[in-house]
């Protein structure tokens, strides 16, 4: 088997759906990165891939992603007692009434932004939305941050997640920012816990400083560190859906009136549509930790398995016409643990599903509606999203002008939609 690595660098989110659809199990054998490797999706493959009794994440994240996107020994990479109690932190701060102060904060953040826009001013909505994030989940978080710093860290915080899946500049760059805030975050927590720096108890910063590990012991700074940007990263990183959420508004502007309307499970639906629609994640490995079968496919041990997340979130006998955007879709339809996977499936509590999937979708619902609400045009601008760019974007990173009143009008547009993989 050939290695495929240059070709997943090449083609981006369509290789693995093209791999798969040559076998008439859906499931791929090949080799990435000098292994061999399995893809597989699907509600039955989401199951297997997230049961510890067959995939595991020690040893299956390469460098270059703990480097720039996760952080070295980060919750992403345990398992078993040592994953659970790690991941408890994280549930932890993101519980219920957590989520909706976060939200609080970033909605304030969004509408200091918004009253601060001058007609015929140029906004770059990706990092205006980063800035507001960035803003709002520090406020929540109880980091520290300076009205003068927001923006450099908010670059920061996206440059390590633009930075994970390239060897070229990005990556350089997403190692020099998660240097820079590993380093700021573990003098933070440092502080907090030498009684330097006061913080909200229950705050993120409280929750990381106070955490202790299965062995009992409190994570070392620069590990504590490596935890609370796990948080506030990822935050930051839900711009790119705001930067999709602009894009898709212009792309079908019949959806606005209704996200202005305030029909609350309409700007659910399409946040859910989004997060399936436009490509983040491509896939997510893990390690086949004994000789294993799916659908009668044999997965040898030690081999890598991929979970296709772009194609599951594109598969047609899932999801009727996937590559049409229509929010409808999940107004009548109740969203299985296996089905919809963005980020990840199954159970948050019991694997490594991602726990801030319930603070995604009430930020999205939230920024989404603001959005809608807002008063801009769009100008001419290349609004193509290349497949072949991990983590996909709109290569103008979507331009807004704001304008004096309800007049956002369409203007013309020329990009390539999202194209159906392959
Ligand atoms: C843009 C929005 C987000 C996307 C697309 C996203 C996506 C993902 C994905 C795909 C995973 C991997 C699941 C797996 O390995 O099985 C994950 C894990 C994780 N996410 Fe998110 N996420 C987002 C927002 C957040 C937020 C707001 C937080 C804040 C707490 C967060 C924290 C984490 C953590 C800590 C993990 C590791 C969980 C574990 O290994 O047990 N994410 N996320």
């Amino acid at each position: 088997m050939l290695d495929e690595t240059a070709r997943l660098l090449v083609h981006g989110y369509s290789w693995l759906p093209a791999l798969r659809r040559d076998n008439g199990t859906g499931v791929a054998h090949t080799r990435v990165m000098g292994q061999r490797a399995v893809g597989l999706s699907g509600p039955d493959a989401v199951r297997f891939f997230y049961d510890e009794d067959h995939v595991q994440r020690r040893t299956a994240i390469p460098g270059l992603v703990q480097s720039t996107l996760f952080g070295h020994h980060a919750v992403h990479t345990l398992d078993g007692a040592a994953h659970r109690k790690r991941k408890g932190l994280f549930l932890q701060a993101m519980t219920r009434p957590d989520v909706a102060d976060l939200v609080d904060h970033t909605a304030a953040a969004w509408d200091d932004a918004v009253t601060a826009w001058r007609p015929g001013q140029r906004v770059v909505l990706f990092d205006q939305a980063a800035r507001v994030l960035t803003r709002g989940v520090c406020r929540w978080a109880g980091v520290p941050l300076a009205d003068a710093d927001t923006a450099p860290v908010a670059r920061d915080l996206t440059a390590m997640v633009d930075g994970f899946a390239t060897l070229g500049p990005r990556h350089w760059r997403a190692r020099r920012a998660r240097a820079r805030r590993e380093a700021w975050l573990a003098d933070v927590l440092r502080r907090v816990r030498e009684g330097r720096l006061e913080t909200r108890p229950g705050s993120a910063v409280d929750v990381v400083a106070r955490h202790r590990d299965a062995d009992g012991e409190p994570l070392e700074p620069r590990l504590a560190a490596v935890e609370l940007l796990n948080v506030v990263r990822p935050t930051a990183a839900v711009a790119w859906f705001v930067m999709f959420a602009g894009h898709a508004l212009h792309r079908w502007p019949e959806h606005r009136e209704r996200l202005r309307g305030g029909d609350r499970a309409f700007a659910e639906a399409f946040v859910h549509e989004l997060r399936r629609f436009y490509p983040f994640a491509p896939f997510l490995g893990g390690r086949a930790v004994r000789d294993l079968h799916l659908r009668g496919e044999a997965i040898p041990r030690g081999s890598l398995v991929l979970l296709d997340v772009f194609g599951q979130n594109h598969d047609g006998d899932l999801w009727g016409d996937p590559y049409a955007f229509r929010p409808q879709r999940f107004l009548d339809r109740p969203i299985g643990a296996f089905e919809l996977i963005p980020q990840g499936g199954g159970d948050p509590v019991t694997n490594h599903r991602c726990p801030g999937e319930p603070a995604t979708i009430a930020l999205l619902r939230t920024l989404v509606v603001r959005l809608a609400d807002a008063d801009y045009a769009v100008p001419s601008q290349d609004l193509t999203i290349s497949l072949r760019r991990i983590p996909a974007m709109v290569r103008s990173r979507f331009v807004i002008t704001p304008t004096e009143g309800r007049t956002a009008e369409r203007t013309d547009w020329s990009e390539q939609a999202v194209t159906p993989a392959g």
